[in-house]
């Protein structure tokens, strides 16, 4: 059905969405079936429609319950996605009775789509059989010859030849080619479960020519729904416009970054866990995540570390950080400017370990990319780094984005990008930033009375004159940012107490002027 490499793009629109429609059962577990190919789907940047074939109890050891979903309102459920929605590309899971495969095929013929993903699935990951051997009739007279990709895994594979045994790759290019005679135009037949092997090796057949797609097997109980993802990624590419062969090779390698992400989850108690294809709960299988959004707060006793000063006392970037805390900082801001990328890269890490086990959070100076990399709780940018609007969107909602501001425009505009904090000065001279421009105190205050957001003051900050700055007389004044008061010292616990002491008395004062 698919043209090869024809760009599924639409006469009458520029705006036109890449759309796969699943046609498959509901996993209660969300490991595989509909959930996992609207993760995947969505993993891939394409729009999923869904029409359920069956509902089934399932989790972790394996499907309780299963129950079929009427022809013919899987009929009715086609009929409203198709007759509406442009679909590209469906995408087919478990098909349960032949009734069912009979009016997909109607649909098929009635609705035309550009290609069709057939994942012949009859037997779960856990063992249960999910379409009967009558099914099989259906599959190789109906639903193959219609295909432009099947993807039978072994025991799959080896049904709908009529139970051939398949125990070598030899054996799975047999089996490809004998596939490939039953109609559909391209075959992977998935050796995951090929013995004594220790690569992952998939053969792909297009009739023309075998690739062995091989990988490094990835030790792990959480396999449970490779075969739907694996799918769907597959019919993903397609939609975008994909040619096959790139379509199953990008597929198989977001299906293997997934395993390898997830491979230490613990969801369920069954023998067979789900994996993350979003790239999205690592950091709560590692208790590494902060629960609390951001609190402005935090920005009490802000602590920016500078590698020229840690270098000049001979300590390290985990020593100097660790430290702070432990004197009193409330958030830390790694603001490493004469470091390569992989030394941020790696500092940034272990200072993250340091500031989660503390509740601390820490935030990137600057470097977006190396933020996202090692997941921090955020970023500082200037007005020449980058936008904050970009910022927000390249890291999300929930991330804490701190702007430097020395102007109530400026300020005005933070708040319109979706920064979450200001950061205002040199409110004193400074000898850590060169050619800083000093707006003082009065600068400072304007900032504050124009901003809808909570400011931190920044340059030339120390014990003796924090009081004054903290004492201006603004409620969205938070706290104050320093770099050499604390770290360009011979002991930083001792500078981080001091202030943090003085920075106590000043809101102590001012909770007094207030009653
Ligand atoms: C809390 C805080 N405020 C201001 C700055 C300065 O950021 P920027 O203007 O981008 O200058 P550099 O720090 O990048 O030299 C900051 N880092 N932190
Ligand atoms: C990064 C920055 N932005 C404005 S002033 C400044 C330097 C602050 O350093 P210090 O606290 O040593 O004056
Ligand atoms: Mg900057």
């Amino acid at each position: 059905m698919q043209e090869d490499k024809a760009p599924m793009t639409s006469d009458h629109s520029k705006l036109k969405i890449p759309h796969v429609l699943t046609v498959a059962g509901s996993d209660s577990g969300a490991g595989a079936g509909i959930q996992a190919d609207i993760k995947a789907c969505a993993a891939r940047g394409v729009y999923c429609s869904t029409v359920i074939t069956a509902v089934t109890a399932q989790n972790t050891v394996g499907v309780q319950g299963v129950n079929v979903v009427p022809e013919d309102f899987v009929g009715e459920q086609l009929k409203s996605v198709l007759s509406d929605m442009e679909v590209d590309v469906v995408k087919t899971g478990m098909l349960p009775s032949i009734g069912i495969v009979n009016v997909l095929n109607q649909s098929l013929r009635e609705f035309p789509v550009q290609a069709l993903v057939v994942d012949p699935v009859m037997v779960s990951t856990s063992g249960d059989v999910l379409a009967g051997p009558s099914i099989l009739a259906g599959f190789r007279e109906d639903l193959l010859p219609l295909a432009d990709i099947i993807t039978p895994n072994l025991k799959e594979a080896s049904a709908l030849l009529g139970g051939q045994q398949l125990e070598t790759v030899s054996d799975m290019r047999s089996a490809a080619k004998l596939l490939h005679d039953m109609g559909p135009r391209n075959v992977l037949v998935k050796g995951g479960d090929l013995p004594d092997s220790l690569d992952a090796v998939d053969v792909f057949f297009d009739g023309q020519d075998f690739y062995e797609l091989r990988s490094s097997r990835i030790k792990t109980r959480n396999t449970h729904g490779t075969g739907c993802s694996l799918a769907s990624c597959i019919a993903a590419e397609l939609a975008k416009g994909s040619p096959m062969l790139q379509a199953v090779k990008v597929a198989k390698r977001h299906v293997e970054s997934g395993l390898d992400y997830s491979k230490d989850f613990v969801i369920g108690n069954g023998v067979q866990g789900p994996f993350d294809l979003l790239f999205r709960l690592k950091s709560y299988a590692q208790n590494s995540w902060r629960q609390v959004g951001f609190n402005p707060n935090d920005l009490f006793l802000y602590a920016v570390t500078d590698s020229r000063m840690n270098k000049k006392w001979g300590r390290s970037i985990t020593d100097a950080v660790g430290a702070a805390i432990e004197g009193g900082a409330t958030i830390v801001q790694l603001r490493e400017k004469d470091v390569e990328t992989q030394g941020f890269l790696e500092a940034a890490k272990a200072c993250l370990k340091i500031c989660r086990s503390h509740g601390i959070p820490l935030l990137i100076n600057d470097r977006i990319d190396v933020a996202i990399a090692c997941d921090a709780d955020g970023v500082h940018v200037g007005q020449s780094d980058m936008p904050a609007r970009i910022a927000r969107t390249l890291l999300g909602p929930e991330k804490i984005i701190g702007v430097s501001c020395k102007t109530p425009e400026q300020a005005h505009q933070a708040w319109i990008d979706g920064a979450d904090y200001i950061g205002c000065g040199g409110v004193y001279p400074t000898n850590t930033k060169e050619n800083n421009l000093t707006v003082g105190l009065d600068g400072l205050k304007a900032v504050c009375v124009a901003s809808k957001l909570p400011v931190v003051a920044i340059g030339g900050i120390s014990a003796s004159n924090a009081c004054s700055v903290m004492q201006i007389g603004v409620p969205n004044l938070k706290g104050v940012a320093v770099v050499s008061t604390l770290f360009d010292r011979e002991s930083i616990l001792t500078a981080t107490r001091e202030l943090h002491v003085v920075l106590q008395e000043a809101a102590s004062m001012s909770v007094q002027r207030t009653h």
